[in-house]
């Protein structure tokens, strides 16, 4: 069950019973919502279902403890970078949901009685962050909140443990960062004192699989506390010079630490990270950081980080929210298998799993199973088993996938690029070893390209893709190093030379483009005894993956895609 959160007036959440299906293209107001009973064909932009808490009681922004305050907002921005700015063409009720090209019957839907949502925050300042922290925003060009950040900052300001899950590229950092710098180092809220007697330890980590992803969140703190506050965050990823920094957290004491789990675990086990005290636990791409290979480390970093919850007693006196003593744990990714749901419930409190137009109970999720999608290759509504990939592709990316044999895969990636006019193109491999002769024979027809992958060192690695972030690079040919979390907001164009394992990985490699409402195609170059696999990812992403051909530099889809399309959207109405 799940809760819809619409733009009103009066600061409220509430909850619809039943099944809600809106119609995509335009968003539409909650309490202009009503009852649609029998089935009713319509195009699925989003999906309402209902939700009591515990006690009975719908769930609402009280009962979660936020009370919005609506602060009035500064005059006319100028400089305001919001997703509706970057894809004018591209309503944002499309931006903010996935695509679904099938029709789905909805069931009965009942009455909104609601008048007031908080979370079509139209500025920062309207989720109660503190005003230092505003005007650093500011100061950098931020001032709109994306759809997942106007849900998860006042869920995580208000001490709740969430699972954060929202598409590639909609701005889960900021999401999960702002409430953490509302309230930990030079930025924080002044009502916040710190108690003079007790020695400060660390009081926010923050896991990333990928010394490039750990890097890149390093860089987003730095950027929001300013030259003045930069040393409050410290970078302690592998693959640096440990013993700098070891020096580095004894001499500036740093409020925040990001870092991979290697590296951190292997402080913390030296005694250098006094993190039991810590506030907040955040683990970004925590599919990824639960797979073995992380088993270990992630062990200790949740065994050491702050307490765990079911320790200490809360003071029942207090209010909710302000009883915790435990550490708060933020999950984060596009993608939300099951293993992460049940990790959610083992580590923490209560967890939310927070989207961007949707706030749901973790008890209300069922134990493992079927996510509920529908199947863009028929007409029927069937359930079909996922692997928590609904909802983690940018909606207005386009796929697309061409049949070649193998040893023409890398001329039609050449075409392809062409075709597409793309500047900024990641292509996908799954080995290695054979990137480097794709980059040789583009460069020999001309196209600039370079490869990166763990086994060319931290130095290449940081200048390949400085070439490719300044435009230097057009075709950076990776493994799956770069599949997560790699943020080049001007790649308009990834190519899958191989097939991704799953339909997560698909995902995390398509995410790369389409990047906070940005427009960007995905293109899977395949050989045909590859194409049923292709028709599963799409079954199990929910989304088209349309034949295409790449003909007198032009991309040409199919005509027998453009027949299925036909009828789907015919279907459709
Ligand atoms: N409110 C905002 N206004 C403008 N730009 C933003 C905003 N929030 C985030 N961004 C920018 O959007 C881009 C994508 O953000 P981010 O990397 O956090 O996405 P993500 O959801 O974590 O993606 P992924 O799942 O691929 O890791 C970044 O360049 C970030 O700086």
């Amino acid at each position: 069950m799940e809760v819809l959160i619409g733009q009103t007036h009066r600061n409220m959440m509430t909850f619809v019973s039943s099944r809600l299906l809106l119609s995509r293209g335009n968003f539409i107001p909650l309490k202009k919502l009503c009852f649609v009973s029998g089935e009713a064909k319509i195009h699925t932009s989003m999906r309402v279902q209902s939700r009591i808490d515990r006690q009975n009681r719908p769930l609402t922004l009280e009962t979660l403890g936020f009370r919005s305050e609506r602060v009035k907002e500064k005059g006319n921005n100028t400089n305001q970078i919001g997703p509706m700015s970057l894809d004018k063409d591209v309503p944002r009720s499309i931006k903010t949901a996935p695509k679904r090209s099938v029709p789905v019957k909805a069931v009965s839907v009942k009455a909104l009685e609601i008048e007031g949502a908080p979370f079509t925050a139209k500025s920062f300042l309207e989720l109660g962050l503190p005003p230092l922290l505003i005007e650093q925003l500011d100061k950098v060009g931020l001032t709109t909140p994306t759809d997942v950040q106007s849900t998860a900052i006042p869920t995580i300001s208000q001490n709740r443990d969430v699972i954060i899950q929202s598409y590639t590229g909609s701005g889960k950092t900021l999401a999960y960062l702002l409430p953490i710098l509302a309230k930990v180092g030079p930025l924080k809220c002044v009502s916040i004192v710190d108690e003079p007697d007790k020695k400060k330890g660390i009081e926010a980590v923050i896991v990333a699989p990928s010394r490039e992803l750990g890097m890149q969140i390093v860089r987003e703190v730095e950027k929001l506390l300013g030259p003045e506050g930069r040393k409050a965050v410290q970078q302690l990823v592998g693959g640096a010079n440990r013993s700098r920094q070891e020096e580095a957290l004894k001499k500036n004491k740093p409020a925040i630490v990001v870092g991979t789990p290697g590296r951190i675990a292997e402080i913390s086990a030296a005694g250098k990270l006094p993190t039991h005290g810590c506030q907040f636990l955040v683990l970004d791409e925590v599919d990824e950081l639960l797979s073995f290979n992380f088993r270990e480390d992630m062990h200790r970093i949740l065994e050491h980080v702050g307490k765990r919850p079911g320790g200490e007693k809360p003071n029942n006196k207090l209010p909710p929210q302000a009883r915790r003593v435990e550490r708060q744990t933020v999950l984060v990714s596009a993608t939300v298998p099951f293993s992460v749901i049940r990790a959610a419930r083992s580590w923490g409190r209560d967890p939310l799993l927070v989207r961007a137009k949707s706030i749901l109970p973790l008890d209300s999720v069922p134990a493992s199973g079927t996510v509920s999608v529908s199947d863009p290759t028929s007409s029927s509504t069937s359930s079909i088993l996922t692997q928590g990939t609904v909802e983690s592709l940018p909606p207005v990316l386009k796929h697309y996938y061409c049949v070649t044999r193998a040893q023409h895969k890398i001329d039609t990636l050449r075409k392809c690029v062409h075709a597409l006019d793309a500047k900024y193109v990641i292509a996908f491999m799954n080995h290695s070893k054979r990137l480097k002769d794709v980059v040789f024979k583009l460069e020999a027809r001309g196209m600039n390209a370079a490869e990166l992958h763990g086994d060319i060192g931290k130095l290449a690695r940081s200048t390949v893709l400085k070439k490719f972030k300044g435009g230097e690079v057009r075709v950076l040919v990776t493994n799956e190093l770069s599949a997560r979390g790699l943020d080049v907001p001007e790649c308009d164009l990834v190519v899958n030379l191989d097939l991704p394992t799953d339909s997560i990985h698909y995902a995390h490699r398509a995410g790369r483009a389409g990047r906070l409402g940005r427009k960007g195609c995905v293109v899977t170059i395949c050989e045909e005894s590859e194409v049923f696999v292709v028709n599963k990812l799409q079954r199990q992403l929910g989304v088209p993956i349309q034949d295409c051909d790449f003909t007198d530099g032009k991309l040409v889809v199919s005509k027998v895609e453009k027949e299925k399309q036909k009828t789907t959207s015919e279907v459709a109405r």
